[in-house]
């Protein structure tokens, strides 16, 4: 692993392995330097379950291929597991597949149908699907993208999304706590905002800003926004005076879960906010062209909008407005995803 979503989404499958007695370690490849370490204290996971790259950034990975291949020829584990489709993810494979091992693919089968959007995740998680030998699909829909591409039925798991484990390891009541939440109306509507999509880079990040900047003008109406380390100063700039928008730095993880959850909008480019606002039942807009996790669009409160502010502008203010809160989503699983899986694993 090396991004935040990772360690997010693979942290629930490292502790269920554990508990099954089986013997796991995390390597680190180094290419969110400054997010994965704090993603993997949410959940407790102690520095020396894991091995970090001397290399950091976003070509970290391929560059520690060989360091990759000579920690699994050290320590000869049973198989690689990766998960999603970022760069880590894919050298991650390859070190598996060139050093003779399994490799175990966790969230396989999300496919958008672009190649070219979300970039480059589509095709890398395309190319995991062609080097894995176990698939732990996400759903339904993600199990079938796998069998249209010939992968053998009995290599496809259905075991749900990881993400609705951590969610349930780091908010155990949400469903509770929900139900109690304190109204919005004191301080007026929250809106949580994130944006780092490669392909909404420029152009496509300050639209969303500006939007967001617009929405922010109403009085009622206050926007969390945590950067995203790559954001540009440029960027920035469509935020205007910021009126109503507070810019933070990335925010830890169970302390942005439990915003989420208040929140009354998401708007958001990132594949993991929209699974777990579905979840937590949070309204939400999601600027993209495509989506590869349709199942967190079904429904009356999200949209998929693209990056046109006045599309944006008009969900959000259509959704502030009426108020309502959609169910909670069952759409990925029921947060035992990652126990399927270590039994798989440790059959
Ligand atoms: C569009 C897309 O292809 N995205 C991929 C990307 O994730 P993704 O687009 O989800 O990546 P993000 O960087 O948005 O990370 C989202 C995660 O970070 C958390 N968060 C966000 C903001 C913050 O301040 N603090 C915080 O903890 C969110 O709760 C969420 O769980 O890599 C994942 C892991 O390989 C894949 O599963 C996704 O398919």
């Amino acid at each position: 692993m090396g991004t935040r979503p990772e360690a997010i989404k693979l942290a629930p499958v490292y502790l269920a392995l554990r508990a099954r007695g089986a013997g796991a370690r995390i390597y680190d490849t180094g290419q969110h330097p400054d997010l994965l370490p704090s993603a993997l204290a949410a959940f407790a996971i102690p520095d020396t379950a894991v091995q970090r790259s001397p290399q950091r950034g976003v070509s970290a990975p391929l560059k520690m291929l060989p360091d990759m291949q000579r920690m699994l020829r050290a320590h000869a584990p049973g198989g690689v597991i990766v998960q999603g489709d970022t760069a880590s993810a894919f050298a991650g494979a390859l070190a598996g597949v060139l050093s003779g091992l399994p490799v175990h693919h966790v969230e396989a089968g999300l496919r958008s149908g672009d190649w070219l959007s979300p970039f480059p995740e589509e095709f890398i998680r395309a190319g995991i699907g062609r080097l894995s030998a176990q698939h732990f699909a996400p759903t339904p829909l993600a199990g079938r993208n796998l069998a249209a591409e010939g992968i053998a039925a009995d290599r496809i798991h259905i075991a749900g999304n990881t993400i609705v484990d951590a969610l349930r390891l780091i908010l155990p009541g949400r469903n509770q706590r929900k139900r109690t939440r304190p109204s919005q109306s004191a301080g007026g509507k929250l809106v949580v905002l994130t944006v780092h999509r490669r392909e909404s880079e420029g152009a496509g990040t300050r639209a969303i800003l500006g939007a967001a900047a617009e929405l922010a003008r109403r009085r009622d109406v206050h926007v969390i926004y945590p950067a995203h380390p790559r954001t540009t100063t440029d960027e920035l700039a469509a935020l205007g005076s910021g009126h109503g928008i507070e810019v933070v730095p990335p925010i830890p993880y169970a302390d942005f879960v439990q915003l989420l959850a208040r929140a009354d909008l998401a708007i958001t480019d990132s594949g993991g906010v929209q699974e777990e606002a579905a979840i937590l039942g949070t309204p939400l807009i999601c600027c993209r062209n495509v989506t590869e996790r349709p199942e967190a669009l079904a429904g009356t409160h999200a949209r998929l909008v693209g990056t046109d502010p006045e599309a944006i502008l008009a969900a959000a203010e259509q959704f502030l407005d009426d108020g309502q809160r959609p169910a909670f989503s069952a759409a990925f699983g029921d947060g035992h995803a990652a126990d399927r899986i270590a039994a798989i694993l440790t059959a």
